[in-house]
């Protein structure tokens, strides 16, 4: 079997140095993949075709993330992003561009993390049966983004959850608030971002009905937490062409 040709991009970075060690790790144990290219800022990303690069790993910024992904499939390179930044409309353009090269899969995976997977997962079934929800993420203060891309997420699944089940807005008889004091407004659930030294990644999703409170957290606590989930990506994404969005669907959940 030939072995999975992986290149990273953003590899100087938090997550993407911790991916090449995972790479290299993986190339020693398993032998199915071998790292093949590091990209980090200003390298040309000529590199992943010269370096016959066939999964690219994608963990840079919001910023760059869109031209890294256009370039891997514009080329036939199957694409997996940890990178944060997906909107309705950059989902839109990533699918035009897949429409036209039908043989590239991309995933995105708004967290790789095993457990924060499950939050998410839970979260959802969670949703229907309490009338409040807020959710709470805590990260490190060199974060670029807020609302964490997992924090979104899971007010959008909630959210849904919510709507499929019929149910109201939340109560809130807040009238007078400092702006921001009630965090952001993600599909109608209140997202509060923690940005606190010490911190790595973690979450908590608050559900409140009448006399009980129920909490989901998640804590990533160092970044090799999401490797397994990065590798599954890696090992699973050249056989399914198109967009996969969340790692949830290369997991045998329900087995
Ligand atoms: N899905 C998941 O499970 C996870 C996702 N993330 C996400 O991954 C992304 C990276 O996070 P993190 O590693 O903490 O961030 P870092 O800032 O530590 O790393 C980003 C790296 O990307 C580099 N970079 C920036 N622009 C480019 C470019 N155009 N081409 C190549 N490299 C570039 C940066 O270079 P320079 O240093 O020069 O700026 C830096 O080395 C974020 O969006 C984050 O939210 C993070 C953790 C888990
Ligand atoms: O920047 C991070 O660190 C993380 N980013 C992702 C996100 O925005 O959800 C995943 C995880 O929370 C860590």
């Amino acid at each position: 079997m030939s072995k999975l040709r992986v290149a990273v991009l953003g590899a100087g970075g938090r997550m993407g140095s911790e991916a090449v060690r995972a790479v290299r790790a993986a190339e020693e144990s398993a032998g199915d993949m071998e790292l093949v290219a590091a990209l980090g800022r200003g390298d040309p990303l000529s590199t992943l075709v010269e370096a016959g690069a066939t999964v690219a790993v994608d963990l840079t910024h919001p910023d760059a993330v869109m031209a890294n992904v256009e370039f891997c499939v514009r080329h036939g390179i199957h694409a997996v992003v940890g990178t944060t930044g997906w909107t309705e409309e950059r989902l839109a353009a990533l699918r035009d561009w897949l429409a036209d090269s039908p043989g590239t899969g991309v995933l995105i995976a708004p967290n790789f993390g095993i457990g924060a997977v499950l939050t998410m997962r839970f979260a959802r079934q969670a949703a229907r049966f309490f009338e409040s929800v807020e959710i709470v993420e805590l990260h490190h203060p060199g974060k670029a983004d807020a609302p964490s891309g997992t924090a979104v997420r899971t007010a959008q699944l909630v959210a849904g959850a919510r709507e499929e089940a019929g149910l109201p807005a939340q109560p809130d008889a807040t009238g007078t608030a400092l702006p921001g004091a009630r965090g952001a407004d993600v599909s109608g659930v209140p997202v509060h971002a923690v940005r606190l030294r010490g911190l790595v990644a973690h979450q908590e999703v608050l559900f409140g009905g009448e006399g009980e409170l129920f909490t989901i957290r998640h804590d990533s606590m160092n970044r090799a937490s999401f490797m397994p989930g990065v590798l599954l990506g890696i090992r699973r994404i050249a056989g399914a062409p198109g967009l996969t969005f969340g790692l949830e669907h290369f997991m045998e959940l329900d087995g």
